[in-house]
């Protein structure tokens, strides 16, 4: 039957995810940035991302303040992208007996302050003793009696859009790889993602008809909305923001490097777009995802085949 590195981030996820039972009380299960659960008094939005030291941080690249702020915002991140307003986080905690109090106490700084922004804080966790740092974090989030925006609403003719930064926690991250210290606005960015939190709201005052936020690849992501959708997204490149800072590669970090936890959607086609949304392609009929007309090549994060 293969190996789970075989089957790939997505085909381990489609393999689990079918064995499971379905539930009336879940609304919307795997498949998008977050679960939408259904209550008696309303209905919660309930995502999970874990940090694992190593795979998302390295404790020599990043300080614990801002692996905090990675941990919260990378799920934070997930809330907006349905459109809700994040209200709560549950943090898992796991590290050495050794590491130093002082390094924990900052970690929970990182994920306080995270957390201000966003107008959420943490309402609970759990610690345990493990060999290497591990974060699980669970975000749950409000839709204000609104519907969610998922990955499956996008329709051939609409405005493809982005907000907020790409390709600089890629490049930072490159950057750190090769020994590089600067430019330090980079490195920042992979230390520590900024999501536009605002983004999720003004989606859904513009129309949008799908949101996400891009973790793995602008093409890879997009590539969710146009398989949840059953359309293809038409991107071209040279509409893309590719910021100078980025330097010669940054087209290939912008279409392929994740982790900025900006957020790219679909709008009508007659969308008033405001500056801070940039227009970078359409929705067609097909499948896929196209830059330029053609199938790019493949890039964008698979924990299972770096
Ligand atoms: N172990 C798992 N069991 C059930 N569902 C999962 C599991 N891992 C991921 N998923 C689901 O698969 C979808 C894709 O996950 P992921 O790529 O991590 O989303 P995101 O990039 O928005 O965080 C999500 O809906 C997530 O809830
Ligand atoms: C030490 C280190 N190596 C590599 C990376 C690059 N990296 C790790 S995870 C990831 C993708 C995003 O994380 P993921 O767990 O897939 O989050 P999700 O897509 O579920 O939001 C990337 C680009 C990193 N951040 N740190
Ligand atoms: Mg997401
Ligand atoms: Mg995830
Ligand atoms: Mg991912």
């Amino acid at each position: 039957m293969g190996t789970i590195g075989e089957a790939g981030e997505f085909g381990l996820i489609a393999r689990l995810t079918r064995r499971l039972p379905p539930s009336p009380a879940v609304e919307l299960g795997p498949g998008d940035d977050a679960a939408v659960i259904a209550a008696p008094d309303g209905r919660v939005v309930a995502t999970t991302d874990l940090l694992v030291e190593g795979r998302h941080f390295r404790r020599d690249w990043s300080g614990p303040y801002d692996i905090g702020r990675k941990a919260a915002a990378q799920n934070l991140a997930d809330v907006v992208a349905m459109g809700a307003r994040p209200t709560a986080l549950l943090v898992g905690f796991a590290a050495p007996a050794g590491t130093a109090l002082e390094w924990a106490e900052r970690l929970y700084d990182g994920l306080a302050d995270e957390c201000r922004e966003a107008g959420a804080s943490v309402a609970g966790g759990d610690v345990v003793a493990a060999p290497q740092i591990t974060l699980a974090v669970t975000a749950l989030g409000d839709l204000g009696g609104g519907e969610p925006l998922t990955r499956s609403g996008a329709r051939p003719g609409d405005v493809v859009a982005v907000r907020g930064r790409l390709g600089h926690a890629s490049a930072g991250l490159a950057l750190l790889a090769g020994g590089r210290d600067g430019p330090a606005e980079l490195i920042a960015a992979h230390r520590r993602p900024q999501p536009p939190y605002t983004a999720g709201e003004e989606a859904r005052s513009l129309g949008a008809t799908s949101l996400l936020d891009v973790s793995d690849g602008l093409v890879q992501d997009l590539g969710h909305i146009a398989a949840a959708s059953g359309v293809r997204i038409e991107i071209d490149s040279s509409s893309v923001p590719v910021a100078e800072i980025l330097g010669p590669d940054g087209l290939r970090h912008v279409l392929t490097g994740g982790e900025d936890h900006a957020f790219a959607g679909t709008f009508p086609p007659d969308v008033r777009l405001p500056s801070s949304w940039r227009p970078v392609g359409t929705v067609a009929e097909g499948t896929g995802v196209h830059v330029d007309g053609r199938e790019p090549p493949s890039g964008g994060w698979d924990h299972f085949r770096v």
